[in-house]
C-alpha cells in the first residue's frame, strides 16, 4: 500500500472506478458534490445511479468537501466532465498543497478556448506536474471484474512511474508514454467517431460500413492529433486506435448511444432530455472543427458529425452526403 493519499475528483461513472481501482494500492478519498452519492457510497458502498451493479470497496472514503478532500491529497485525479472541469479546478486550487499532481480523466474540450484538460489545469496550477490517464475503459466493464487496459501520459518519468503503480492491478494493466498531447487527443477525438459509426448503426449499416468508419476516423483524427503535437504512434496505440475500436463497438458507450438515437431518427434536445450522463463528443465537436480550420486539416467524418449535432442535416443526410465524396488515395482525407 501506497503513502501517497489519492483524491479523485467527480462521483459519476469513471470518477467512481478510478477511485475504487485505486484503493488496491493507497489510501483514497472521493469528492462527489451531490450528498446523497457521499452517503451511499460510505454507507452503502454502492453508486447505483452511476454502477448499478458494482459493489465498491469499503476503504473508499467520499466527502462532499472539497477541501477536506484535496487538503492532504499527494495525487489530485480529475473525473470533473470538460464543460466543468475549469470551475471545480479553481476550487481544488483554494486547496492543494504545491507540486501536487493533477491528473485528467476527462475526454472533451473546453468548447470556448478549445483548451485540452491539461492545458486547463497547467493554466491554473502552474509548476504542478500533469498528466492523463487514458485508454480503452468502459466504466461499469471494469467494474465488472473484466481485464482492461489503459496509458498514464506525463512529460516526468520518475512521478509517471509512481502514479502507474499508483492506478495498476492485476486486471487492470497501466502502461506509460510520454507523449501527453498525443494521449489525451486520442481520447478526445475518437468519441465523435464513435457518434459517426452510432449514427450509421442506428440506420442499419453493415459491419463493412462499421470498420470503414472507423479506419477513416482513425485517419482523420491521427492527422489532428498530429498536428497539435501529437506522435503518429500514439494513435495507433492503446489511447487512440485502443480507444477508438472499444468506444465504436461498445454497446456501454454514452457517444456511440448518442449517434445511434440520432440515426434514428431523434434529435440532439430529445437525446439530451432522456440522458443524465455525459455524451463527451456532441460536447467537444464545435471546438473539434474550430481547431480542425485552425491547423488546416480536413475532418469529413467529424465535421458531418458537427453538422448533426449542431441539427444543420440530420444523420441520414449525412450518411448520404459521405457517399456522394468521390475517394481518393486511402493516405489522403475523404
Ligand atoms: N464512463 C466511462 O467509461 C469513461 C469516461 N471517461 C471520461 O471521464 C469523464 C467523466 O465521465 P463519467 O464519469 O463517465 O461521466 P458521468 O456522466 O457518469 O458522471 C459525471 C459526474 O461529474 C459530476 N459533475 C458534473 N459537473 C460537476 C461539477 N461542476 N462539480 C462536481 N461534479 C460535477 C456529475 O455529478 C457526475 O457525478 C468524461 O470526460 C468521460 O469522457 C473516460 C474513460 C471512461
Ligand atoms: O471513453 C470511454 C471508453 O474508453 C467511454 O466512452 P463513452 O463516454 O462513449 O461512454
Amino acid at each position: 500500500m501506497s503513502e501517497l493519499n489519492v483524491a479523485v475528483l467527480g462521483g459519476g461513472s469513471w470518477g467512481t472506478t478510478v477511485a475504487a481501482l485505486t484503493t488496491r494500492n493507497a489510501p483514497v478519498t472521493i469528492w462527489a458534490r451531490n450528498p446523497a452519492t457521499v452517503d451511499e457510497i460510505n454507507n452503502a458502498h454502492r453508486n447505483q445511479t452511476y454502477l448499478p451493479d458494482a459493489v465498491l470497496p469499503e476503504s473508499l472514503r467520499a466527502t462532499n468537501d472539497i477541501g477536506e478532500a484535496v487538503a492532504n491529497a499527494d495525487v489530485v485525479v480529475m473525473g470533473i466532465p470538460s464543460q466543468n472541469f475549469r470551475s471545480v479546478l479553481l476550487e481544488v486550487k483554494k486547496h492543494l498543497r504545491a507540486w501536487v499532481p493533477v491528473v485528467s480523466l476527462t475526454k472533451g474540450l473546453e468548447l470556448d478556448t478549445r483548451m485540452r484538460m491539461t492545458e486547463i489545469i497547467s493554466e491554473i496550477l502552474p509548476g504542478h506536474p500533469v498528466g492523463v490517464l487514458t485508454g480503452p475503459n468502459l466504466a461499469r466493464e471494469i467494474m465488472a471484474g473484466q481485464a482492461a487496459a489503459s496509458v498514464i501520459a506525463m512529460n516526468d518519468g520518475t512521478i509517471v512511474r509512481a502514479l502507474q503503480k499508483i492506478f495498476k492491478s492485476g486486471l487492470f494493466r497501466v502502461y506509460t508514454n510520454p507523449d501527453v498531447i498525443g494521449c489525451e487527443l486520442g481520447g478526445v477525438l475518437k468519441n465523435i467517431i464513435a457518434i459517426a459509426v452510432g449514427m450509421g448503426d442506428g440506420q442499419g449499416a453493415g459491419d463493412n460500413t462499421r470498420a470503414a468508419l472507423i479506419t477513416r476516423g482513425l485517419a482523420e483524427v491521427t492527422r489532428l492529433g498530429v498536428a497539435m503535437g501529437g506522435r503518429a504512434e500514439t494513435f495507433a496505440g492503446l489511447a487512440g486506435m485502443g480507444d477508438m475500436i472499444a468506444t465504436c463497438t461498445s454497446a456501454q458507450s454514452r457517444n456511440r448511444h448518442v449517434g445511434i438515437q440520432l440515426g434514428k431518427g431523434k434529435t440532439m434536445e430529445q437525446i439530451a432530455d432522456e440522458m443524465f450522463m455525459v455524451a463527451e463528443g456532441a460536447k467537444s465537436a464545435p471546438a473539434v472543427m474550430a481547431l480542425a480550420e485552425q491547423y488546416g486539416i480536413d475532418m469529413p467524418i467529424a465535421r458531418d458529425v458537427f453538422r448533426v449535432v449542431t441539427g444543420e442535416t440530420n444523420a441520414r443526410g449525412a450518411y448520404r452526403g459521405l457517399l456522394r465524396t468521390a475517394a481518393g488515395a486511402e493516405s489522403e482525407p475523404g
